[in-house]
């Protein structure tokens, strides 16, 4: 395992059975992560992009411990895989309702330390204060429901509850997408501003390319559950070695659109995952699509230390 990596991923496989035979044996499965090599290095933003259905869910369901592997491995800095005590914390897109209704939101902020360690009331306290102080929340409000505050206030209280339990990764599911564009950059440099103090890791799963090359370090492309291209996110964002990166970048032609809205109408949907293509999954789509394709792909190394799945990139000479 490589030194700094708090979580290393290797030929990852996820499948969900799609139908039964009569005794309840499944005879068909929805092949969501088809071999997945990852690590992920302390201290960076991880930025995952990719179409809807790629697998970015079940990506983060495994890295939070709410999803087993079909096969493959996954190595953890912290040795365990339980939910609470994979070092995993997540802030979801929809604050409205990822936080309890009923709760004062002084409990909701404590409530991952308290199932780890049941400390007692007057310690959630403090530790709600000081978590509500740096993201912004006034300690007069503790007292008060998730529907008395605004959006933009209620994924500061997502984030507070993320923090509490010291987690080595936090994964950010489209933190910003369902926020008033006028609150997103405040969202934004909030959770930057708590990398620099804390040294946290976000893994951020996001459609939206300003949101990604404002906040990443590496990208990993994602299609048909693999990973097709990863690397530096300004080489990944700025010169994309894969036809498929291509793509994505070329179907956004405004800042702020989200990254996959125009590759469908460009290109059509995403090939099912019920039945796997043959040889390169991008394949029916690709543009550059001929000789050595009908083979499967592996990651090649090419400028700038970026891997791609796919032969036409020119591996990087040493
Ligand atoms: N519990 C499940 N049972 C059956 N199929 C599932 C399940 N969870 C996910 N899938 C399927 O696995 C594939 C990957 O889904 P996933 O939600 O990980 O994609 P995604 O990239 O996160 O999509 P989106 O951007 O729309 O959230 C999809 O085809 C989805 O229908």
């Amino acid at each position: 395992m490589i030194a700094e990596a708090l979580v290393e991923l290797q030929d990852v496989r996820v499948r969900f059975p799609a139908s039964y035979n009569w005794r309840g044996k499944p005879t068909g499965y929805v092949h969501a992560l088809n071999g997945l090599d990852l690590n992920i290095i302390r201290g960076e933003t991880l930025g995952i992009v990719g179409e809807s259905g790629c697998g970015k869910s079940t990506l983060a369901q495994l890295l939070m411990g709410l999803q087993k592997p079909s096969s493959g491995e996954i190595h953890r800095a912290r040795h365990d895989n339980s939910w609470f005590g994979s070092g995993m914390q997540m802030v979801f897109q929809d604050p409205q309702s990822s936080l309890d209704p009923r709760l004062p939101v002084w409990r909701i902020i404590t409530e991952p330390v308290y199932v780890q360690k049941h400390n007692s009331s007057r310690e959630r306290r403090e530790l709600a204060v000081t978590l509500a102080e740096q993201v912004g929340i006034r300690k007069e409000y503790l007292d008060r429901l998730p529907h008395e505050f605004s959006g933009g206030q209620r994924q500061r209280i997502s984030i507070a509850r993320a923090l509490s339990s010291e987690p080595d990764i936090i994964v950010l599911d489209e933190p910003t997408s369902a926020l008033d564009i006028s609150v997103q950059a405040q969202i934004l440099n909030l959770l930057v501003e708590l990398q620099r103090q804390r040294n946290l890791t976000y893994v951020l799963i996001s459609h939206n390319v300003s949101v990604v090359r404002h906040m990443s370090d590496r990208v990993a492309v994602m299609y048909l559950g693999q990973i097709v291209e990863l690397g530096a996110a300004e080489k990944v964002l700025s010169e994309p070695q894969h036809p498929y990166t291509r793509l994505l970048l070329d179907s956004v032609p405004r800042a702020g659109r989200a990254l996959d809205e125009g590759i469908v109408d460009k290109k059509g949907e995403l090939p099912s995952n019920r039945n796997l293509p043959m040889g390169c999954y991008f394949r029916e789509r690709c543009p550059l699509a001929g000789d050595g394709c009908q083979m499967p792909q592996e990651l090649v190394c090419g400028a700038g230390g970026v891997v791609a799945r796919c032969h036409r990139v020119m591996p990087e000479r040493v």
